[in-house]
């Protein structure tokens, strides 16, 4: 085998809660339905103040409720912005961006199992500046308008592209990610599709957001003979 031969591992969906939930006992139904529509590799607990700060006890409470459930669908449950309490929950990792704990610092504390994910923006010298510091991953984006995080930056498929042929740590792709604007992201070498609202506000809800997301995936996917 060459070089050349090398078929990277399908493109999977990492789904992000919604920033706010009310009915946590219905959203752990809802999300109990979501992953068995379909393939998703994780799910981020991004539970946050309207300040956009975290919010740790609506984070600690969904998380309470649907951890051990999604993990026992094989899901690993990253928790966003506090290393801590992605150790209390049992979590799977947690996710860093720019404002949360050093990814060298956090590595310390949750130890060498622990997944720990790093936002890189449209930077490919944080990306790897996060590599070299321990990260498991790199996340980039925003790739298409959101309304879910003020204040993003617009990325291009370019870094997935320059990414996936000289990095070995995978990369996700975030930022406005719907069933339907997905194919430049997979083509370009996107690991894992980042998705909030493209699931959770999708019109037909979120099982059929996740069969449609699944649906493109299949159809893209290099790896299949
Ligand atoms: C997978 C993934 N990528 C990027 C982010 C953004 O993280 P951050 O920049 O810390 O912003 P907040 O999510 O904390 O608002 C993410 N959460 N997940
Ligand atoms: C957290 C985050 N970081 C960059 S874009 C974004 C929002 C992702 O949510 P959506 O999939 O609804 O755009
Ligand atoms: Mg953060």
């Amino acid at each position: 085998m060459t070089d050349t031969d090398y078929i990277r591992p399908r493109t999977r969906l990492y789904l992000i809660t919604p920033p706010r939930i009310e009915d946590v006992d219905g959203f752990a139904a809802l999300l109990e339905t979501t992953l068995t529509a379909g393939d998703v590799a994780c799910l981020q607990l991004r539970l946050k103040t309207p300040e956009g700060e975290i919010d740790l006890d609506a984070t600690r409470t969904v998380g309470t409720a649907v951890t051990e459930m999604a993990q026992a669908y094989g899901v690993a449950v990253l928790v966003n912005d506090s290393p801590e309490l992605a150790v209390e929950l049992s979590a799977d990792g947690v996710h860093l961006g720019w404002d949360d704990m050093p990814v060298k610092q956090a590595r310390e504390l949750v130890g060498p199992e622990m997944i720990i994910g790093a936002t890189a923006k449209n930077s490919r010298h944080v990306a790897m500046k996060a590599g070299e510091d321990g990260a498991d991953y790199v996340a980039f984006g925003a790739f298409y308008p959101t309304h879910t995080k003020a204040g993003t930056v617009e990325a291009s498929p370019d870094l997935l592209e320059i990414w996936q042929e000289s990095m070995e740590i995978p990369c996700v792709a975030i930022g406005g990610i719907t069933a339907e604007n997905a194919e430049a992201l997979i083509t370009a070498g996107a690991d894992f599709l980042a998705v909030s609202s493209g699931v959770w506000n999708h019109p037909a809800g979120a099982p059929a957001a996740v069969a449609e997301f699944n649906k493109v995936l299949d159809r893209l996917d290099q790896s299949a003979s």
